[in-house]
């Protein structure tokens, strides 16, 4: 097998609460993750090193940045393409890391065994195609970093297990290892304790990301501002009725806590949050609540076909001529998948 194709999906925050900060700056939460059937297609693909092309090469709208460039100490050139000109191409990309830690833990591995592959004749080269809104708040480089290590893993038939793999994600980010898991779950710690809950079926979701991201660790360093200045966000979920209302498959009680804490301090910087929700209410949604960090925002809807002809008519009425981009979107109980070997 020389390379391996996944998908990467992305996830929502049904309410989101924070109950600390922690000595390291990170933040205690609790929030209901939900994956959506929205995806980035991930393709790892082993590379002879002689057919490399140099280092910066340009080709079409994809470019390629060899590690050698960052500086840092390798062993095995990883390169990452994407048609999404926003995201990093070097060793800055969330997927790169992912690459980086399971090419080492390939090379350790296979001391010792009669492995197929030379690792050190071949490169690495992760190809992203980018469909989930960066910036967000529905974690696209999050999810194509567990995809790269889920990947890897298959594809180098590296030895290890799902908890050495969930310690790999975590030390990549706080949303990683959930995404490693995906579907409707319960996250709290700063993201890594999971909760497996029943899939949430049935209903549909409308997203909307206005044209200006949000930086997550801008916004945690904003709330705790806020919280110093007596500014504390008053809304706030209660995660257990939430967690109840999602065992029960109630829709309407689930709806009723869908908040999230980090919702006004971003609504205070982007005033599109407050009219995204207007139109997303307007059009009968049960709840909208803005995502993660954001600065998406999701409308909840009884079921799927309704919310595609919401999304549709928002398009075409409400948000013509806007700089918004509007996605409908069902719910999905994996994080990834593969789906093609080559
Ligand atoms: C807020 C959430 C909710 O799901 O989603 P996004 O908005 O990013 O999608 C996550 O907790 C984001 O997780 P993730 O995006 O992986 O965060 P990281 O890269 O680990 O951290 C970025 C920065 O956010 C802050 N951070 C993140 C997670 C957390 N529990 N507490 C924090 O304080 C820290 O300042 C950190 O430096
Ligand atoms: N593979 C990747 N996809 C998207 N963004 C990435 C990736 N790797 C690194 N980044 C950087 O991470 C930041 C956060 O991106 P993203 O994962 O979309 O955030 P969020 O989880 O808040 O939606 C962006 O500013 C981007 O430059």
């Amino acid at each position: 097998m020389n390379e391996i194709s996944l998908k990467a999906y992305a996830k929502i925050n049904i309410g989101l609460d924070i109950s600390a900060r922690r000595d390291d700056g990170y933040h205690e939460l609790s929030t209901i993750m939900q994956s959506v059937d929205l995806a980035d297609y991930i393709t790892v693909r082993k590379l002879k090193k002689s057919s490399v092309c140099t280092e910066g090469y340009v080709g079409g709208n994809n470019v390629r940045v060899s590690d050698s460039q960052s500086g840092i100490e390798t062993s095995g050139n990883i390169y990452i393409v994407s048609d999404d000109e926003g995201i990093p191409k070097d060793c800055k990309n969330i997927a790169y890391k992912a690459a980086r830690l399971m090419l080492d833990e390939a090379k350790r591995s296979q001391k010792g065994t009669c492995f197929n592959d030379d690792l050190s004749a071949i490169d690495i080269e992760i190809e992203i195609k980018k469909n989930i809104p960066v910036q967000a708040g529905m974690g696209g480089g999050s999810a194509d970093a567990a995809a790269v290590l889920a990947g890897m893993r298959e594809l180098f038939k590296i030895q290890i297990d799902d908890i050495k793999l969930q310690k790999y994600a975590l030390s990549l980010g706080a949303d990683v290892p959930y995404c490693l898991t995906g579907g409707t779950v319960l996250c709290s710690g700063i993201g890594e304790v999971i909760t497996k809950l029943p899939d949430l079926v049935g209903c549909g979701f409308v997203i909307i990301k206005p044209f200006k991201g949000m930086s997550t660790g801008e916004i945690f360093n904003e709330f705790d501002k806020s919280e110093a200045n007596g500014l504390k966000t008053v809304l706030r979920p209660d995660i257990y009725k939430l967690k109840a209302a999602v065992i029960q498959h109630d829709l309407d009680a689930v709806s009723k806590q869908a908040v999230n804490v980090l919702e006004s301090i971003v609504a205070k910087r982007l005033p599109e949050i407050k009219t995204i929700k207007k139109a997303l209410y307007d059009e009968g949604a049960m709840a909208a609540s803005m995502t993660g960090s954001g600065s998406a925002v999701y409308g909840i809807f009884k079921d799927m076909d309704t919310a595609v002809s919401s999304a549709g008519r928002l398009k075409k009425t409400f948000f013509l001529n806007t700089d918004v981009r509007i996605i409908s979107a069902g719910n999905i109980n994996k994080g990834w998948e593969v789906y093609r070997h080559g």
